[in-house]
């Protein structure tokens, strides 16, 4: 075990709060990229206990049988006239998007919320997370000597406030929230509460009383829930989801984080521990890079090739027990002790309840199957007329803006305008410190593509070690990487690992979404010494055949 200094929070605003820590992290080498990590920190000792929060149980649960048919057969047929243009169901951040642009074109427009507004991203997801890791951000560059002294500064014991970085997180989420429910009213979207139930084509129920909404289109935007194994006990206080993560109310000596993916590294960055060696969807070089600088010089153990097969909450003075067994053979191979763990292993879509039944669509894995313009599909493979699904419902890609684009897209359909919305163009981040971003295909696939389509395939590179705004910010880990066709300048895909990296792939996102070649976009000017100098590099670099002709290759539906 070995052991580094890391951020800890203490419950007063000025006791120091930097504390030894201890990272263990195991990961699993299967065919699904399973994971998991185990991070750890030695806090003052703290006792905080976490409510159960559930966002799944605030919602009625699946009236699963009944009445099905009859409900069918007597609301089957399509309503004359309707009470509003368009509906939505689920006023998350996908929603809201639709909400606001169906406005804008001039619908009549009604939203409906079984729980909170703002959904997931405002209340569970990326607005909380995103400010616990504002702090974790600060507390790692308080904390580093090393970073401090070459600029100069000197700075005493940093430290926090376990509560107060807990309301920081509670008090924006809830700003955001009043944000998204006042523009909603101010554009005269009404917002009806209680949970939606499809009763038939144009028909929803709201909540459990006899008030039936009618709308010549509706989108489904139900999102979605932590995504639990089996044979994982969720307590909610020693075995917990980002549900409850997110309140801080509880920072353990040891804590297990399970599963690699976006919210495992985010935690572990505010838990202190960062990084894996799977990072499924990541360029693999941008995910060995992250490794050399996220979890080597913060010497996180970790073991590979094996599962939690299950994992017991703490009770009668013992602690949280993980057991493992080899990925293969499945033997048992070790039990692991900890205070708590966190469960990341994805997210399932909330769509239970909903009435699908009614129109005869069946979920697959429990999302609502929908083509390329987020049309619903039903059990025969028909296209359902005026329904629509938008968001981490349908699973095609679980981002807030993801969301929100698919519903602006919707929005232009039902107005008139054919739009298919690029998946490929859309961009992801992971808030980490330094932050990871990416946008399009990783190398691997591009050059599957290219073996399939027969066209080649080049990668360009640039370092942040070159960037003078980077280094006057002492911060010159990083790198940016493109994928391209050089016979056509098609920009692939572009990753990048570094400080602001999330705000930088914009230029290369905004540049697939627009079919900008690298020819082109080389000639743009950047301001000096600016970050963004790192792509004006990265696509001066690229070198693209001199007569550059073909047409690049149209957005394949996602
Ligand atoms: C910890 C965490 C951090 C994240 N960070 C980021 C990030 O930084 N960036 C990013 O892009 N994404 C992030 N995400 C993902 C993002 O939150 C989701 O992709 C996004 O919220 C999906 O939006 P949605 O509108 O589809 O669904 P949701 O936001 O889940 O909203 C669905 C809404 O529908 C309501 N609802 C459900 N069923 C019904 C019904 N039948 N009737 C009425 N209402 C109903 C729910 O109550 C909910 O309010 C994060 C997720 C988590 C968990
Ligand atoms: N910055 C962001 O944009 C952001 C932040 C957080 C979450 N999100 C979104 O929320 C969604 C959920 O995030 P997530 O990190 O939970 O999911 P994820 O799909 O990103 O990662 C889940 C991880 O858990 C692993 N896993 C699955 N089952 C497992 C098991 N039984 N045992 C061990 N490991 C297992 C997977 O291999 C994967 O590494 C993601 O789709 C992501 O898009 C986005």
């Amino acid at each position: 075990m070995q052991s580094t200094l890391s951020l800890s929070f203490s419950p007063s605003s000025s006791a120091a709060a930097v504390s030894r820590s201890h990272t263990t992290r195991f990961s699993l080498n299967t065919p699904t990229n399973l994971n998991l990590r185990f991070c750890g920190l030695r806090p003052q000792a703290l006792t905080f206990t976490a409510s159960s929060n559930r966002r799944s149980s605030q919602l009625p649960s699946r009236p699963r049988s009944q009445a099905v048919s009859a409900a069918l057969s007597a609301n089957g047929s399509p309503p004359k006239s309707f009470d509003y243009d368009l509906l939505i169901i689920g006023a998350g951040v996908g929603g809201h998007g639709a909400a606001l642009h169906a406005v804008e074109k001039g619908l009549k427009t009604a939203i409906v919320e079984g729980d909170v507004v703002g959904g997931t991203c405002v209340n569970r997801g990326c607005v909380p997370s995103k400010a616990l890791l504002a702090v974790a951000g600060r507390m790692r560059e308080l904390q580093n000597d090393h970073h401090l002294k070459s600029l100069g500064l000197q700075v005493s014991a940093a430290g926090y406030d376990r509560q107060g970085v807990a309301d920081h997180a509670i008090n924006l989420a809830l700003k955001i929230r009043n944000n998204l429910t006042n523009s909603m009213k101010a554009l005269g979207v009404d917002i009806l509460t209680g949970f939606g139930k499809i009763l038939g084509p144009q028909k929803v129920q709201i909540g459990s009383s006899d008030k039936i909404v009618t709308a010549k289109d509706i989108i489904i935007a139900t999102g979605s829930v932590p995504f639990v194994p089996k044979g994982i006990e969720v307590d909610g206080k020693t075995v917990i989801t980002s549900d409850h993560a997110l309140k801080l109310e509880f920072v353990p000596d040891w804590i297990a984080i399970v599963g690699s993916g976006y919210i495992g590294l985010e935690f572990s960055d505010v838990y202190t521990a960062l990084g894996s060696e799977l990072m499924p969807g990541f360029d693999p070089e941008i995910g060995k890079l992250a490794q050399r600088v996220l979890i080597n010089p913060r010497n996180i153990d970790y073991h590979t090739g094996v599962f939690a097969s299950k994992i017991t909450p703490a009770r009668d003075g013992k602690p949280v027990t993980i057991e493992l067994i080899d990925a293969k053979t499945k033997e048992p191979k070790d039990t692991l002790e900890v205070d708590a763990a966190l469960i990341a292993t994805g997210r399932a879509p909330f769509t239970q309840g909903l009435g699908l039944e009614n129109i005869d669509v069946v979920t697959q894995r429990g999302f609502v199957p929908v083509d390329e313009r987020m049309r619903v599909i039903d059990a025969n493979g028909k296209l359902v007329p005026h329904l629509y699904c938008i968001g981490d419902a349908n699973g095609k890609m679980m981002l807030a803006h993801a969301a929100s684009a698919q519903g602006i897209s919707v929005v232009e359909q039902v107005t008139g305008r054919d739009h298919v919305l690029n998946h490929l163009s859309v961009p992801a981040a992971c808030f980490t410190h330094p932050e990871i971003s990416m946008v399009g295909l990783t190398e691997p696939q591009a050059r599957e593509k290219g073996e399939k389509e027969g066209f080649e395939v080049s990668v360009a590179k640039t370092s942040f070690k070159a960037n003078t705004k980077a280094l006057a910010e002492n911060e010159g880990e990083g790198l940016a990487k493109l994928i391209y066709r050089p016979d056509n300048g098609e920009i692939l895909g572009v990753h990048i690992f570094g400080l602001h990296a999330a705000d930088l792939i914009h230029e290369a996102s905004n540049a697939i979404a627009l079919g900008t070649r690298i020819q082109d976009i080389k000639l743009a000017v950047h301001a000096h010494p600016t970050l963004s100098e790192v792509l004006d590099e990265l696509f001066k670099s690229a070198k693209v055949k001199a007569q550059a002709t073909i047409p690049v290759s149209e957005p394949v539906p996602v």
